[in-house]
């Protein structure tokens, strides 16, 4: 389970959807929100999109793994899709806030890596939200003046990673889901393959 946090505009869509296409191993944990749809979001592959009704039900009927309600929405990992995915090995990626972060940590155990994405400075962060261009100033400065509070949490992070070059920075992330997976204990499927090596040779 690979998490990727950053406060609102630092860059984590940006990279999860560049490893999501080169990355054929790594499934995307779909999240449900109440949150309206940004114009070009697609249902289903950037969110489902539920009323407050739906999601409340959902969260009754305990079909989330963790869900927060951040700036005023909220925000949740279905069950459902990751469930058997998860029980075969599979990789998937989480982009959620860090109280999913925790939730997930403290479910999943040993089995999360947690990637927090940091603005290279704060002037740049308002930069990129402005240049979105997908969310009114109410909203850009309510993430603004949330940004630095979410920072505050970096420290409950395996791996920080400064986004300032898009390229250097999706690299490296990169680079850690290698290492990761080259993990002795991710690595069960070797199992035979060193009980072979070891075995009395002659
Ligand atoms: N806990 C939790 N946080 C989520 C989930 N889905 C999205 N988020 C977080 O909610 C925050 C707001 O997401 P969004 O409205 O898409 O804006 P963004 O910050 O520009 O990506 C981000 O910090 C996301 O990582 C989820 O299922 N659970
Ligand atoms: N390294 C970067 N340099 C310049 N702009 C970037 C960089 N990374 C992302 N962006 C742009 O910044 C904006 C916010 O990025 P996004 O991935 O939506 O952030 P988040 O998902 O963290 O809110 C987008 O318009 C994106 O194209």
């Amino acid at each position: 389970m690979l998490i990727l946090s950053s406060p609102s505009g630092a860059g984590k869509t940006t990279i999860a959807r560049r490893l999501l296409a080169e990355d054929s191993e790594i499934r995307p944990s779909v999240s449900v929100t109440t949150r309206a749809p940004r114009p070009g979001e697609v249902e289903g592959k950037d969110y489902y999109f539920v009323s407050r009704d739906t999601f409340d039900r959902m969260a009754e009927d305990n079909a989330f793994y963790e869900w927060a309600t951040v700036f005023g929405n909220s925000y949740g990992t279905p069950k459902a899709q990751i469930r058997e995915g998860l029980k075969e090995g599979r990789d998937f990626l989480f982009d959620i806030d860090w109280q999913g972060t925790q939730q997930l940590s403290q479910k999943a155990g040993t089995d999360v890596v947690r990637i927090f994405v940091l603005p290279p400075s704060i002037q740049e962060l308002h930069r990129r939200l402005s240049g979105r261009g997908t969310d009114s100033a109410e909203v850009i400065a309510d993430r603004m003046a949330r940004a630095q509070a979410e920072i505050t949490h970096w420290d409950s992070y395996d791996y920080v990673v400064v986004n300032d070059d898009i390229d250097a920075c999706f690299a490296q992330v990169r680079e850690i889901l290698a290492a990761e997976r080259m993990k002795r204990t991710r690595q069960t499927g070797l199992i035979p393959f060193v009980r072979e090596l070891l075995k009395p040779q002659g």
